[in-house]
């Protein structure tokens, strides 16, 4: 554990979050997501084994064993629960598959910093390739506290709160690919991504 004590986040490593960010190499061919957008929102549609699918992340039955799983994100989602003991059940609020090619940063802000991302409540980032090997520059900084900088190495995943009291930043990427699995966690069950999904879904298998 890199840090502890405090609640405002910490990296969990590799071995922390089994399956999240492994087998995955530079040069694969993931691109950004896009958010559902303000449309997508509407009561849930129900949903079955094919939402799971299609999220790729729901817990959905395996095949071979007849037992329960879970996908990348949720089993991101039940850290940052555990972690932030949290008393109440989280949603994913969105889900971004991030390329960070050279010449990209992020200057100094909050997860939450605009009207309509007040939502947001705690953030998960993996690193799905490592600085240095996978790409140059990139590397993450907090604004205040402890640590200041953390160096992307593939399987980790830096946890925080979305608010204010977590102001941070990445370096310019200078060279190669830096890749991530970046989610945000809202406790506001409207803004489930998955619940919206299927409710787009669904309208438009009725046209
Ligand atoms: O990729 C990272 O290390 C952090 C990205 C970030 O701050 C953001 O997407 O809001
Ligand atoms: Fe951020």
């Amino acid at each position: 554990m890199r840090w502890g004590g405090s609640k405002r986040g910490r990296i969990l490593r590799k071995n922390d979050v089994k399956g999240v960010g492994e087998g995955t190499a530079a040069g694969s061919e993931m691109r950004p997501t896009t958010n559902l957008g303000e449309a997508g929102a509407s009561e849930h549609a129900g949903g079955g084994d094919w939402v799971d699918a299609i999220t790729s992340g729901g817990n959905h039955r395996s095949e071979a064993g007849g037992r329960e799983e879970s996908g990348s994100r949720e089993t991101l989602k039940d850290k940052v629960e555990d972690f932030f003991d949290c008393q109440f059940d989280l949603f994913i609020e969105f889900t971004g598959l991030i390329s960070w090619t050279s010449g990209a940063s992020i200057g100094w802000h909050s997860d939450d910093n605009r009207p309509y991302l007040k939502q947001r409540d705690f953030t998960a980032v993996c690193y799905l390739n490592s600085y240095g090997g996978d790409f140059k520059g990139g590397l993450f900084h907090f604004k205040d506290g402890e640590p200041t900088t953390i160096k992307p190495l593939a399987g980790d995943v830096a946890i925080f709160t979305a608010d204010s009291s977590n102001i941070h930043s990445v370096d310019e990427i200078a060279d190669g690919e830096r890749l991530t699995l970046t989610l945000w966690f809202s406790r506001d069950a409207s803004h489930d991504e998955d619940a919206r999904l299927v409710s787009l879904l669904s309208q438009s298998l009725t046209f």
